[in-house]
C-alpha cells in the first residue's frame, strides 16, 4: 500500500500541474464558459484525491472541555503507535510497572479495519493571537485527523468509529492510575488553570481482604458494590440515576476511612475527598459536583462536622440536643471552621443537589458520607434513596481481630486467642488501638510479645471500663440522694405550711 507521505507527493505534482493550466486558463478562456470549467474541475480533483478527512479535536464545546472522542482515540492508538510509529511519547508510568506509549506530534499510525486501511495524525494548531491577557492562554490545539477512501465513508463513521470508541475506553481503564482529588478553595478557581480540583495519584493499599471487620457484612459491601458497577442497564430500565449512597458512620478508628479506600480499590474508581468547611456556598457545591467524573465515588467526611445543619428540619433537633461537646481535637477544629464561615453550604443545598441535579449528569457516581455521630443527622438526610445503604463500623469483634491479627503478625491462631477472644467480648476498643498494638516495635519482637501487649491493652481498657462505671454509678446514686433530699426538703416545707395555716385558722384570723 502507498503511504500517505508518497500519496503527497503525488498529489502535490499533480496539484502543480492544474494551478499551471488554471493559470493559463483564466488569462485565455472567455469568462461565461469558465463555470462549466470550475465544476468539472472540482470533480477532477476529488477524483485525483478520493480521500475523506476527519478532524476530532482535543477541546470540544463552550468551555473547551476536553473531548471523550479526543481521549478514546488517543488511548485506541497508544496500542497502534507502540507496533507502528516510531516516535512516542511516554506519557504515564503506571503504578512504576510499565511504560504507557502514546504517538508523538505529527506522527502518522496507520490502521486496518475489515481489510480496509486508515491513517491517523496527530495534528496541532499554533494560535498565534496578539491578545494581551494577565494569564497566559493556552494557544495550542490538538487534534487527531483520519484520512481514509471515500468508498468506505459508511464503514469508518459507523463501525469503525464505535470500535474505536469501545476499546479506547477500554485502554483507558486498564492503564488509568486512579487519583485522588481534593477541592480547591474557590478564590483559587480563576484564572490560568482555573482547576475546582487537585489531585495526586491515588495508591492506598487497603483492601476488602486487609479490612478487619465481619467477614459476612464485608461480602454484603463487596456484592452490592459489584452489582452497582455493572447496574449500568438496570438503572437505564428502572428510571433511576445510575449512583449510590452509603452512610458510614461509628466511632472514630473503626476504619471508616479505610474503608473508603478499600471500596475505590475494588472498584477501581477515582475519590474526590469533597471538604466541606472550605465550599462557600450551595452554588460552589453544585459547580464542584458538576466536575466530578465518572467512576468514582465522592466522599464527605464528618458531615455532622462540616455542615451547616441548618435545614428547616434541622433546627428544631439541633436546639434539642443542646450544645454537646466535640471531644476529638481535628473535628472540634473543622465544626469552629464551618461555624466560623459567612456564607455556608446547607443541609438542603446538598440534599438537593444530591436528589435533582446530580441525576442529570452522567452516572457510575458513589456518594459516601462518614460521621461519628449519626444520631445527630437529620433523618432527611439518612432516608433511603439519599443514603442507600447505612454501615455501621463498630468496636473490634474476635472475627475482626482474626484479620488484624493475619495482617500484621501473619497468624491465623495462637494459644493467647482464646484470652483475647474473652477479653474483646467484654471490652469496646477500636481495630485502631487493636492494630497499634499488634505491630511489632522492633525487629527482635515476636508474636507473643505483640499478643500480650493486646492483652495489656484490653485489660487497661476493660479496668477504666470498670472504673467509669462504678465512677458513674457513685454519680447516679449521688444525683439520686439530692434529689430526695430536696424532695423531703420540699415536703417538709409544705407540711410546715400546712400547720402554719392551720395555727391561723385556730387563732381566728381567717373568716
Ligand atoms: N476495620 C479496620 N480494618 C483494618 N484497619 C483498621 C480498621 N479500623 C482502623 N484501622 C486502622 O486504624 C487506622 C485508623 O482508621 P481510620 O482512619 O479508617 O478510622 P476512621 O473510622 O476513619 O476514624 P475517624 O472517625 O477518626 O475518621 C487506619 O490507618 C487503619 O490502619
Ligand atoms: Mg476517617
Amino acid at each position: 500500500m502507498m503511504g500517505m507521505r508518497e500519496m503527497g507527493t503525488n498529489v502535490g505534482s499533480v496539484l502543480a500541474s492544474l494551478m499551471f493550466v488554471w493559470a493559463i486558463f483564466k488569462e485565455y478562456f472567455p469568462y461565461r464558459l469558465r463555470g462549466h470549467v470550475e465544476k468539472y474541475s472540482q470533480k477532477l480533483v476529488r477524483f485525483v484525491y478520493p480521500y475523506i478527512e476527519i478532524n476530532f479535536h482535543e477541546l470540544t464545546g463552550e468551555r473547551l472541555k476536553r473531548s471523550e472522542a479526543f481521549l478514546a482515540i488517543q488511548n485506541y492508538l497508544s496500542t497502534k503507535a507502540s507496533s507502528q510509529a516510531s516516535r512516542f511519547k511516554a506519557d504515564v508510568v503506571k503504578e512504576s510497572k510499565s511504560l504507557v506509549l502514546t504517538m508523538d506530534d505529527h506522527e502518522e499510525v496507520p490502521d486496518e479495519f475489515n481489510g480496509v486501511k486508515v491513517w491517523w495524525v496527530l495534528g496541532k494548531h499554533i494560535n498565534k493571537s496578539q491578545s494581551i491577557s494577565y494569564y497566559p492562554v493556552s494557544d495550542e490545539k490538538r487534534y487527531f485527523k483520519l484520512t481514509f477512501h471515500k468508498h468506505h465513508r459508511e464503514l469508518i463513521t459507523g463501525s469503525y468509529a464505535d470500535h474505536v470508541m469501545k476499546e479506547g475506553k477500554t485502554v483507558f481503564v486498564e492503564n488509568r492510575q486512579r487519583k485522588l482529588y481534593s477541592n480547591n478553595p474557590s478564590k483559587n478557581w480563576h484564572g490560568w488553570k482555573q482547576t475546582k480540583w487537585s489531585h495526586v495519584y491515588f495508591d492506598h493499599p487497603a483492601t476488602f481482604d486487609t479490612l478487619a471487620m465481619e467477614t459476612k457484612m464485608k461480602e454484603d459491601i463487596k456484592k452490592d458494590l459489584m452489582k452497582f458497577s455493572k447496574g449500568k442497564e438496570y438503572y437505564a430500565k428502572i428510571g433511576k440515576a445510575w449512583k449510590r449512597g452509603y452512610l458510614l458512620y461509628g466511632p472514630p478508628g473503626t476504619g471508616k476511612s479505610t474503608m473508603i479506600a478499600a471500596m475505590a480499590n475494588f472498584l477501581n474508581y477515582d475519590v474526590y475527598d469533597l471538604e466541606l468547611t472550605t465550599v462557600m456556598d450551595n452554588t460552589e457545591l453544585r459547580n464542584l459536583l458538576i466536575e466530578t467524573s465518572n467512576k468514582s465515588i465522592v466522599v464527605i467526611e464528618d458531615i455532622d462536622c462540616s455542615l451547616d445543619l441548618t435545614g428547616q428540619r434541622v433546627k428544631k433537633k439541633e436546639k434539642d440536643q443542646g450544645d454537646e461537646v466535640e471531644t476529638d481535637p481535628v473535628k472540634k477544629e473543622k465544626k469552629e471552621e464551618s461555624d466560623n464561615k459567612s456564607s455556608k453550604v446547607t443541609l438542603s443545598g446538598l440534599l438537593n443537589f444530591i436528589d435533582g441535579l446530580w441525576s442529570a449528569c452522567g452516572g457510575e457516581r458513589i456518594i459516601v458520607f462518614t460521621t461519628n455521630h449519626v444520631e445527630k443527622l437529620d433523618p432527611a438526610l439518612i432516608r433511603r434513596g439519599r443514603m442507600d445503604k447505612h454501615i455501621e463500623m463498630s468496636y473490634c469483634s474476635f472475627e475482626a481481630f482474626k484479620v488484624l491479627a493475619n495482617n500484621y503478625l501473619d497468624i491465623d491462631s495462637h494459644e493467647l486467642f482464646a484470652k483475647i477472644e474473652s477479653l474483646l467480648a467484654e471490652t469496646n476498643i477500636t481495630p485502631a488501638d487493636v492494630a497499634e498494638n499488634l505491630m511489632p516495635k522492633s525487629d527482635e519482637e515476636g508474636v507473643e510479645t505483640s499478643l500480650n501487649s493486646l492483652i495489656e491493652a484490653l485489660e487497661e481498657v476493660k479496668e477504666e471500663e470498670a472504673r467509669k462505671k462504678e465512677e458513674e454509678e457513685v454519680r447516679l446514686k449521688a444525683e439520686k440522694e439530692e434529689k430526695e433530699k430536696e424532695e423531703s426538703a420540699q415536703e417538709s416545707v409544705k407540711i410546715d405550711e400546712n400547720s402554719a395555716n392551720s395555727v391561723v385558722k385556730e387563732n381566728g384570723f381567717h373568716k
